[in-house]
């Protein structure tokens, strides 16, 4: 296995010829660097997102996109290796389970629950007066 690379490292690796993303959580293994600048002009995507988020943490935003299984698979050939950072280090990019914005998503998606079955029962009772 390849050794890891620090936060500092990752962070020279900056610009459309040679671009690294961190991606993953302590939920699925922690964070990893790829090494994605032969992915750039082939990614559906575009290659100006990934730009953005070069030599950084990128984690985010390929989850919010919700990327297919393909997409995750696709994801392995390009790993460079294990993101070397310390649990402070991993907690502060956002990369660590007990990240809020998780939970905030998780309290958006329970919240729209109950509006439905709220709006379910006042139909249900609605057409039975
Ligand atoms: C190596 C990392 C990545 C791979 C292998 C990858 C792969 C893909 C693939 C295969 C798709 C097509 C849809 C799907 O299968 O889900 C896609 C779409 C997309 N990706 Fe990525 N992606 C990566 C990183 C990122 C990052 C870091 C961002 C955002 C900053 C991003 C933003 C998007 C967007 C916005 C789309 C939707 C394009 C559309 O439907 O118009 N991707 N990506």
């Amino acid at each position: 296995m390849a050794q890891g690379l620090t936060l500092d490292e990752v962070a020279t690796h900056n610009h459309e010829k040679d671009c690294y993303l961190i991606i993953g959580n302590t939920n699925n293994g922690g964070p990893k660097v790829y090494d994605v600048t032969k992915y750039l002009d082939d990614h559906p995507g575009g290659a100006e997102v990934m730009l953005e988020l070069a030599g950084k943490y990128a984690d985010d935003m390929f989850e919010d996109i919700g990327h297919s299984n393909e997409a995750r698979k696709q994801l392995k050939q390009f790993l460079v290796g294990p993101l070397d950072a310390t649990d402070e280090e991993i907690e502060k990019l956002g990369a660590s389970s007990t990240a809020a914005s998780g939970a905030s998503s998780g309290g958006a998606t329970v919240g729209f629950f109950v509006v439905v079955v709220a709006v379910g029962l006042g139909l249900y009772f609605y057409t039975q007066s």
